[in-house]
């Protein structure tokens, strides 16, 4: 993989607050797309401000490929950095909140950022017309941006962030603040614009990022969690999921109209079995519960949904004989069971294991 970007223990601090970025280091590969993903706060917008110019790092440097030092601590004017602020042609950036002049057109407004970046008036022109069609606003073009919808500005910013043939396309959150119809529409072009340029986009939907992306680049208190290849990061960290559903219907909280009264509520009596699997090894002498050890040793961990507290996930080991204990004990125990399904973890299971575990 070639490397279009290096970035190099860049570390930021505002004031005297605690550090925003420490030490982050990673590369971006040419024509990769990647994810910036962390919980709010992570440092996934600072780093993007420092690699668009717009800030100035503490320390640390970033190189780009063909460009030589870009970047470097107290270098550099206004944007932060050195040798020019040359390597700014190569990016493309759209904010989290672009801001427009609302009584410009669309196309005035593309065409402006196309002269501010060098180009003459014919290009500009030409160019800007050729950009609102390819995000799917040309027909807009000559209206006013204080008409248009939240989508519709997106495209637009997203416009204005390609006017000039950008190498690198930095987007923050830029599906945030859509409904899902402008999501879709959006997410479809960037697969559109990810053959044709390298990406790094920041998002909270870890599936727009394992939709979209072939690298992640996981943020955690202002520090690089977890980086690589999304798909050598799942085969790595891929566990063996038993999703379990039991039905609700005979929890009664009024234990006097219960006929069962007395018997712990499905739901206790689920949780107390999901604890019991993953309990400390007991001897079977003295376990109530059948099987218990031998579900010690396969069955990992459990989570319950924390939207349903009858469903939950449990991380196993061996998926065969893991099935096998679960179907025999929740028998035994007179479950009644609604769905048992067989999976993997996703890219929002790490992300909550990485995220958790810091
Ligand atoms: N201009 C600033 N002055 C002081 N502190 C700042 C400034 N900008 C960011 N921070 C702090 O730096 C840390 C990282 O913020 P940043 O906005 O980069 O996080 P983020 O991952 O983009 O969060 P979110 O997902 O909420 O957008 C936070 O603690 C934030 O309060």
């Amino acid at each position: 993989m070639e490397k279009l970007l290096e970035v190099q223990g860049l570390s930021k601090q505002f004031g005297s607050s605690a550090k925003a970025l420490q030490d982050v280091s990673f590369k971006l590969g040419e024509g990769r797309c990647t994810a910036l993903l962390g919980p709010n706060g992570a440092g996934k917008t600072t780093t993007i401000r420092i690699l668009t110019g717009l800030l100035k790092p503490s320390s640390g440097s970033i190189r780009f490929r063909d460009v030589q030092q870009v970047a470097r601590a107290g270098a550099g004017a206004g944007a932060g950095m050195g040798a020019g602020g040359d390597h700014r042609a190569l990016i493309g950036y759209l904010p989290q909140t672009p801001a427009f002049h609302g009584w410009m057109s669309g196309l005035e407004f593309a065409q402006y950022a196309a002269e501010l970046c060098g180009m003459g008036r014919r290009e500009a022109a030409q160019r800007s017309v050729e950009l609102l069609e390819r995000v799917g606003i040309g027909a807009a073009g000559k209206r006013r941006i204080a008409g248009y919808s939240g989508g519709m500005k997106q495209r637009l910013g997203l416009a204005q962030a390609l006017i000039h043939r950008p190498k690198l396309l930095i987007l923050d959150e830029p599906v945030s603040a859509l409904d899902p119809i402008g999501r879709r529409e959006v997410m479809e072009l960037l697969g559109e614009l990810k053959r044709e340029m390298t990406i790094l986009f920041s998002t909270h939907v870890l599936h727009d990022a394992e939709e979209l992306c072939d690298d992640v680049l996981i943020m955690e208190s202002g520090r690089i969690a977890l980086q690589g290849a999304l798909s050598e990061i799942r085969a790595a960290n891929r566990e063996s999921v038993l999703l379990l559903e039991i039905e609700n219907e005979n929890v009664n909280e009024n234990e006097n109209e219960n006929e069962n009264a007395g018997q712990p509520a499905a739901r206790e009596a689920f949780v107390q079995w999901l604890q019991s699997l993953v309990a400390p090894s007991v001897s079977p002498a003295r376990s109530t519960a059948p099987a218990v050890t031998a579900a010690n040793s396969c069955i990992i961990r459990y989570e319950l949904d924390p939207l349903n507290s009858c469903a939950a996930k449990l991380i196993v080991r061996d998926i065969g004989e893991a099935r096998r204990i679960v179907l025999e004990q929740l028998l035994a125990r007179n479950l009644p069971v609604t769905k048992l399904e067989i999976g993997y973890s996703t890219l929002e299971d790490l992300f909550l294991k990485v995220v958790k575990h810091k």
